[in-house]
């Protein structure tokens, strides 16, 4: 029978993906399936150290699985915790950088930034320096850099976490507000559950290690979301089953291990 309609394919994918660092070492993944689809923002929600930068490694075909297989997009970009902007580098050729390895001339690349730096917030402060920028500020030079990397296409380690409490709502507003206006794909990684709400369509919520099936919400809050969106009770209520459920799965990790 003909299909009704045909899903589009994911722009990211693990498909049973098992992996270990190295032959004697546990699995830190064990049969790890996920998707993400274009457009959508997708949050992986864990404890530390459970194995959640394992999965952008693979991702970013840095290392490749043990068992199942990988898809991701020839392009991606990736920004991590820290911001590692080129101190001796201005803010619009911070972003020009990923397009000069990719053999774009200067003048091209400088054209193709300078397209974008109103929509990131950047344009005054373009000829600026690293050190004579706020923490915020930072992260949106480091943000731009991947969107120009990575064709919209982005994985996001948790980039706001180094920034304070109030810095890091308005950087989740505006990630929000630059993710409807650039039509971003993004798969986000969190420990924090007020952030996974606000962002996210869809939370994949990784309880045990070594990481399994990941526990799929989709968060039941409309868009445009904002900060204060997630005090609804129907997202708190969400926020409690994921605290019982994080709960259970340490006890579990705890009592495997001993
Ligand atoms: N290069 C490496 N070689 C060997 N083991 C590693 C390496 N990188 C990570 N590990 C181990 O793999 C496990 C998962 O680490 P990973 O960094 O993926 O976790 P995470 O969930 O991203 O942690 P966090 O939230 O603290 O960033 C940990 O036990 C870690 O010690």
């Amino acid at each position: 029978m003909k299909q009704m309609y045909e899903k589009s394919q994911p722009v990211f994918s693990l498909s049973h993906v098992s992996y270990r660092y190295d032959a004697k070492a546990p699995l830190v993944l064990a049969d790890v399936s996920l998707h993400v689809q274009p457009g959508e923002i997708v949050v992986i929600l864990g404890p530390s150290g459970s194995g959640k930068s394992t999965i952008f490694r693979l991702l970013s075909q840095l290392d490749s699985p043990e068992q199942g297989s990988v898809t991701s997009p020839e392009k991606v970009g990736f920004m991590p915790q820290d911001d590692l902007l080129l101190p001796w580098r201005r803010v619009i050729e911070q972003a020009m950088l990923p397009l000069e390895i990719q053999g774009f001339k200067r003048k091209d690349a400088r054209r193709l930034v300078e397209d974008r730096l109103q929509t990131f917030g950047l344009e005054e402060t373009a000829d600026k320096y690293p050190k004579e920028l706020s923490g915020g500020m930072k992260q949106r030079v480091s943000l731009l850099r991947a969107a120009m990397a990575g064709q919209n296409t982005l994985l996001l380690d948790e980039p706001f976490s180094k920034l304070d409490a109030l810095t890091r709502v308005s950087m989740q507003e505006w990630l929000l507000q630059i993710w409807e206006e650039e039509s971003l794909t993004i798969l986000f990684i969190t420990h924090d559950l007020d952030e996974a709400l606000l962002l996210a369509d869809r939370v994949l919520l990784f309880t045990e290690m070594p990481l399994m099936t990941p526990i799929e919400t989709v968060v039941p809050l409309g868009r445009p979301r904002n900060a204060e969106d997630i005090t609804k009770p129907e997202a708190q209520a969400v926020k409690r089953d994921w605290l019982q459920r994080l709960k259970h799965g340490r006890e579990r990790t705890i009592a495997a291990s001993d």
